[in-house]
């Protein structure tokens, strides 16, 4: 079973596994470095672009896009922007799933039409935590509901992030995993699931779905994160937790090294 723990913020670091040769951490992928390493350094936004670009590589004109949320998936949006107004690529509607993510589409002129299209042939978002199965903590930027509805029903789900977000398991990072949950009696939740409630600028963190994040923080890595859902999201008024199990189809992770795509 998963432990929930309150820890407090002065106990939180942030582990950066290296990015070493990944076939034996990461069994069930398939491994390829497809962008060599540069010669100068490069910043964690630069490594961020770089997976994001190799995943617009993947969209074809036609297809039904959703756009993630998120520095990363910023990136990814902002390359799809481009791609359009240069011509190479036409006639894509993307699902954004934030209303950062929609502003953003929109300025960039992406069509974006987010109920109309019950069929996603590509999702590309960010991560806050990459496993060896290539499951994923998301949800930090708060767009967690959106994500998971349209990640879960995209035909192909691609994650880009840098290679800080790899953790050896689930909420080892020792960063939040959020949990959103209607306003109602909130705090039933709250001390349901014994954790922080996130604020944001003093006030409580409110979703683009109108609901309240709560924070769990994990003593140590889940040995079951499809159990410690179950546990979290049993409770009355918990709409959806930030645990994305068996939903990536690739992921690709930029560090010093390159670029690295790993396959489900
Ligand atoms: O899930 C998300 C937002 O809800 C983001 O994709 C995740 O937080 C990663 O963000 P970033 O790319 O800025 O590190």
């Amino acid at each position: 079973m998963a432990s929930l723990s309150l820890v407090s913020s002065s106990h939180l670091t942030l582990r950066t596994p290296s990015l070493t040769p990944r076939r034996t951490s990461h069994s069930s992928s398939s491994v390829s470095f497809s962008v060599k390493a540069q010669s100068v350094a490069l910043s964690q936004d630069d490594l961020k672009k770089l997976a994001a670009e190799k995943a617009v590589e993947a969209i074809r004109p036609g297809m039904v896009l959703g756009l993630g949320t998120g520095s990363t998936a910023a990136f990814a949006v902002d390359q799809i922007g481009k791609l359009l107004s240069s011509g190479e690529l036409h006639d894509i509607v993307g699902i954004p799933t934030s209303k950062r993510t929609e502003e953003q589409a929109r300025s960039l002129g992406i069509p974006s039409w987010p109920s109309t299209h019950p069929r996603i042939d590509l999702a590309i978002d960010g991560a806050d935590e990459v496993d060896p199965n290539l499951d994923l903590v998301k949800g930090r930027g708060g767009a967690l509901l959106r994500e998971k509805m349209v990640e879960a029903v995209a035909e192909k789900f691609i994650v880009v992030a840098d290679d800080t977000k790899l953790v050896k398991g689930l909420g080892g990072s020792g960063l939040a995993m959020p949990v959103e949950v209607v306003q109602f009696c909130w705090k039933f939740n709250l001390v349901r699931l014994r954790d922080l409630f996130r604020s944001l600028g003093g006030k409580a963190y409110v979703t683009d779905n109108s609901n309240y994040i709560i924070d769990l923080y994990f003593k140590e890595p889940l040995k079951d994160g499809f159990a410690a859902g179950r546990e979290i999201g049993k409770f009355e008024g918990v709409v959806e937790h930030g645990l994305f199990l068996g939903m990536a189809t690739s992921v690709i992770i930029a560090g010093k090294n390159g670029v690295e795509v790993m396959n489900k």
